[in-house]
């Protein structure tokens, strides 16, 4: 069992499936280049080997489920590409099924034999997926209902979707004995345990295009006063200038427009204001008349890309000095390589520092790739990224919290 402050979540170890049908969610979202549709990293997919075996070996069939990207996003594509990567990865066949839980799906699962793993498609392309319910309410969703009855139990191992109240996160374990998957425990295991030391200074490197989590975040993180800073970069970065007061320029303020997030100036605003100790940069690395140039964050007039090489300076000295470095989404737009060195420089400095480096998010951590040395006892390579932080922060996470309710209801019941 996994104890996390009053829930008991139970592991394979607690109920071991053998000779069984199983529905697994992992969370293998990985980042899309945008010109191509192609998988740029797949560090998720090979996460999921320990998991996978262990169940297979066991005898179960195994009818893997995942999401990609968010519809209207340009990396929501269907999770072909992602089962040729993991009969790749797990040196066996992983058959794509192009479908959710329609008849062709449903039929698939009832005809798999012992030992056999398939991956269903993206299952946000079922609208009832991106609902954030809770557990008993999706318990009564079609996704779940439709599923539910062709499986002998639910393991969720989507520790970086753990933070979605979503029908295949919180339904399932209403209806079916779950536990954990061997990513989630092991996630849940290290991330508790760090955050249970007294090291100090704790500093948190936010970046990315995630603005609603992220804020949900710092607030959470500035009101339980865990971290000593929040260095901000990406549109994060932005978001704080704007509300700031500083000039970004019309075309910047165009993008927070386009994407919703002017509405969050004032939720900004009063962090900044309530002494939250969020650092701006203090220059940017800007796209302007096709040249990449450096501007002071004070009067920006291309479109900003990523920090500016002072700005990386500053940050770097606070990441060198801190015992403790969480960080999650780039600095930068690193799908394009002029736009890479300021996430590449922090998370040099973070690997060079003393301090304890958490690292989370697909796009950081296809950061890493390329020989970065890990010292495993002086860095947490976490597959969750919003999930990791609002952990961090102290919020609970419902994946969990469905586990333990599916322990006490459905496992200890019986
Ligand atoms: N200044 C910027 N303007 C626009 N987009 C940006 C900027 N900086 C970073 N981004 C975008 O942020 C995206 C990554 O953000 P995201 O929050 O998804 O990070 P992540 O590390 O993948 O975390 P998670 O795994 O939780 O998604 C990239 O697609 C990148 O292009
Ligand atoms: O990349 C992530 O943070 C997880 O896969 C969750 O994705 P979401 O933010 O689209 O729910």
């Amino acid at each position: 069992m996994i104890k996390v402050n009053d829930l008991e979540i139970p592991t394979l170890d607690d109920i071991s499936f053998s000779g069984n049908k199983l529905l697994v969610r992992i969370d293998i979202n990985s980042p899309v280049d945008p010109k191509t549709g192609k998988l740029i990293d797949d560090s998720r997919i090979k996460a999921y080997n320990e998991t996978i075996k262990e169940l297979v070996n066991k005898g179960n069939s195994l009818v893997l489920i995942s999401h990609q990207g968010r519809p209207g996003d340009s990396d929501f594509i269907s999770l072909e590409e992602h089962a040729e990567l993991l009969s790749k990865y797990l040196d066996m066949n992983v058959e794509f099924v192009e479908d959710v839980m329609g008849p062709y799906a449903r039929e698939r699962i009832k005809n798999m034999k012992s030992g056999e793993v398939i991956l269903l498609d993206n299952v946000r392309f079922v609208s009832e997926e991106l609902i954030e319910a809770p557990p008993a309410q999706h318990a009564k969703s079609f996704l779940v209902k439709r599923l539910s009855p062709l499986f002998d139990g639910y393991v969720n191992d989507a520790f970086a979707t753990a933070h979605r109240s979503q029908a295949s996160i919180v339904g399932f374990p209403m209806v079916l004995k779950s536990t954990a998957g061997r990513v989630m425990e092991k996630e849940v295991s290290a991330l508790a345990k760090i955050f249970n030391a007294d090291e100090f200074p704790k500093v948190f490197v936010l970046g990315g295009g995630k603005v609603l989590d992220s804020i949900r975040i710092i607030e959470n993180l500035v009101k339980r006063r865990l971290a000593d800073r929040i260095l901000t970069g990406g549109l994060i970065a932005e978001l704080f200038a704007a509300a700031k007061g500083l000039d970004l320029g019309k075309e910047n303020m165009q993008i927070l427009e386009k994407k919703g997030l002017i509405s969050l100036i004032p939720r900004a605003r009063k962090i900044l204001l309530s002494g939250g100790p969020i650092e701006i940069p203090v220059d940017f690395k800007v796209e302007k008349e096709g040249k990449v140039v450096e501007e002071p964050s004070n009067k920006v007039t291309g479109v900003i890309k990523d920090i500016g090489s002072t700005t990386m300076g500053i940050y770097s000295s606070f990441i060198k000095d801190a015992k403790v470095i969480v960080m999650r989404g780039p600095m930068g737009v690193i799908e394009d390589e002029r736009f890479r060195e300021g996430s590449k420089k922090l998370l040099d400095s973070a690997l060079e520092s003393q301090g304890y480096l958490i690292i989370g998010g697909g796009h950081m951590i296809s950061m890493l790739g390329g020989g970065s040395e890990i010292n495993p006892s002086k860095v947490h390579v976490s597959t969750g990224g919003g999930a990791l932080l609002l952990f961090l922060a102290g919020e609970r996470l419902p994946a969990l919290e469905a586990l333990d309710l599916s322990y006490k209801e459905v496992v200890k019941k019986k």
